[in-house]
């Protein structure tokens, strides 16, 4: 109901996912750059997986909402959402995925390494394996079909990568789906030669402390540089950063298309 204030329609709530996301950090620093905090504005925190479900309910019912949002992601491709301008910039401009390793790796698994080194994807190209997997497809299987349909790319991938003859590598990453999409198949394409490659959901902080500590070699699930900054700059020295494996990524806060006059954070104080 446009004419009534958004803020007691919703709770003042914006509805979040995983609590250690940096797009909950992000978030929380935009509730007080905008004024929100002040105006009891307060921030959910639950899962990616609760937070589309409810997302989806509230889009059946034409109800107003507000979400922590991130590209690539099959929210855009499957209900009329838009990121609200951040005048603030809170989120920062141009956001990638970042592949990061374990200092050392290079030396002690050079072949993986190289792998890593080469792989990296659109946005298009990581939604049309999300887009599988949401559609109840087993990660590793849209994966595997994700390889058959792209063999160009996949020789592009693997060009200079030797043989593994079994040698282990262990990967974390944090459950967001565009990182189930990219991390199953980069464990696909090192199995494809050879190498034995295991593959560990945890929260983002976990994740960053796993390859800071050398407890595992590699992830494929860094977004910097601003989602992340905060692990990036808590674990400076203590990570490689490999490369950009995905360009053009972007978070920030969505609602949906229906939400004529919401087209600014600032607006949600209105
Ligand atoms: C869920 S994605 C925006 C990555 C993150 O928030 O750290």
């Amino acid at each position: 109901d446009p004419a009534k204030k958004l803020g007691p329609q919703i709770n003042y709530t914006i509805t979040g996912i995983d609590a250690g996301a940096g797009i909950m950090a992000s978030t929380q620093k935009a509730l007080s750059a905008y004024g929100l905090k002040a105006h009891n504005w307060q921030l959910q925190t639950s899962s990616t997986a609760a937070m589309t479900s409810t997302l989806d309910k509230a889009i059946k019912y034409h109800q107003p909402i507000v979400v922590t949002g991130w590209q690539p992601h099959w929210m855009f491709t499957k209900y009329p959402l838009k990121f609200l301008k951040d005048p603030k910039n809170v989120y920062g401009k141009a956001e990638s995925i970042h592949t990061i390793a374990r200092v050392g790796l290079k030396k002690d698994n050079p072949g993986a390494y190289k792998l890593l080194q080469n792989f990296n994807w659109t946005p298009a190209e990581s939604s049309s394996v999300m887009l599988q997997v949401n559609n109840g497809v087993d990660p590793a299987k849209a994966a595997k079909t994700y390889i058959k349909q792209h063999p160009d790319q996949v020789k592009q991938w693997l060009a200079g990568v030797p043989d593994g003859h079994g040698k282990a590598v262990k990967m974390t990453y944090v459950a967001w789906d565009s990182e189930i999409a990219s991390t199953n198949v980069v464990k696909q394409l090192l199995d494809t030669k050879g190498y034995e490659t295991t593959i560990q959901p945890m929260e983002a902080q976990p994740m960053w402390a796993s390859i800071a500590t050398n407890a595992a070699d590699a992830s494929v699930s860094a977004w910097l540089p601003t989602t992340s900054g905060i692990y990036a700059k808590q674990y400076k020295g203590q990570f490689v950063d490999v490369r950009i494996n995905l360009k053009g990524a972007k978070t920030g806060l969505a609602v949906p298309t229906y939400m004529k006059n919401i087209n600014s954070i600032d607006d949600l104080m209105t």
